[in-house]
């Protein structure tokens, strides 16, 4: 039985992708958290901030209670883990390489992406689909703010905003030196409002300089379960939600006010976001950078 993987990122977020159309390759008693960070280990392994698993639905046991009566919609899952073996309920860069490595493997045919597909994910099913630009979209649905909270970072803190995309962002509106945060070090956040931890943004609002985008930000994050990444999608989609709610108060009123298109710049390069009421759509990048086989010397190890 062949132990294909390919490897490849989407604006610098970095993934091993294991094909597992049937799910026979790679059940979950053997793709363990062990072994997921093994693989995402950068020297000893084959080095990433995740692993997307790519499966069938029906062969994922705890897809019925995840997906419920989409489950028949959706036929393909993106099984996400972060770099620490952990499970994320939803990835934005991730998600794009997921139907990008769906084609280039023969797994679904180009001409299905163009009106988006459905994918199932921990966080629910997502429309996910090809721009004629060689670009990839996902419907990742309505940002839902949670609160307000404090990330802290070498003792200085950092008001911001909690907001789900299916899973816990913290979003920083700062006017500090974005390179110079150290971010080797988690973020500290009050367990109280994340039980189950959260991914920390730390974003500069930049003049909105860009055609066509209402605002322009440029974004440092550090993830649960990995650490300081080069990009985040959903991540992104939360920023440009609390960028637009920052510059229009009156939405917190609860009305439908924050809308725009957000351009998101990340240390791996750039995504845009567009925000409504309804829904939110974030645009970016996938990249397959290689393909390769597991030796057995390795996974015997
Ligand atoms: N990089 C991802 C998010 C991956 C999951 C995250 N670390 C979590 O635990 O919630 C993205 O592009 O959205």
């Amino acid at each position: 039985m062949s132990d294909r993987f390919l490897l490849g990122h989407g604006t610098e977020n970095d993934f091993v992708v294991l094909p597992d159309p049937d799910g026979d390759r790679w059940p979950e008693d053997r793709l363990d958290a062990a072994l997921v960070a093994r693989l995402c280990e950068r020297r000893s392994g084959l080095g990433g901030d995740g692993v997307l698993r790519v499966v069938r639905s029906r062969h994922v046991p705890d897809t019925p209670a995840v997906l419920g009566a989409d489950l028949e919609r959706c036929e393909w899952f993106m099984d996400h883990r972060n770099a620490d073996g952990s499970y994320a309920e939803m990835c934005g860069n991730g998600v794009r390489l997921f139907l990008h490595v769906l084609v280039g493997e023969g797994l679904l045919d180009r001409s299905a992406c163009a009106d988006g597909v459905l994918v199932g994910t921990r966080g629910g099913p997502r429309r996910v689909g090809a721009g004629p630009d060689g670009t990839y979209w996902v419907d990742m649905g309505p940002a839902r703010p949670f609160g307000r909270g404090e990330a802290t970072v070498a003792g200085r803190a950092f008001p911001g905003q909690a907001v789900s995309m299916g899973n816990p962002h913290l979003v920083c509106l700062t006017d500090a030196d974005l390179d110079a945060l150290d971010l080797t070090v988690r973020p500290g956040v009050d367990p109280g409002l994340f039980p189950e931890g959260v991914n920390v943004e730390f974003v500069r609002v930049l003049a909105a300089d860009v055609e066509g985008a209402d605002a322009h930000v440029r974004l440092r994050v550090h993830e649960r379960g990995v650490g300081e990444t080069r990009s985040c999608g959903t991540g992104a989609c939360a920023t440009a939600y609390a960028a637009l709610a920052h510059a229009r108060p009156a939405a917190e009123s609860g009305d439908d006010a924050v809308r725009g298109t957000v351009v998101v710049d990340v240390p791996g390069g750039r995504l845009s976001v567009d925000v409504s009421a309804e829904t939110t759509v974030l645009r970016g990048p996938a990249v397959v950078v290689a393909t390769g086989e597991l030796t057995r010397e390795w996974l015997d190890d």
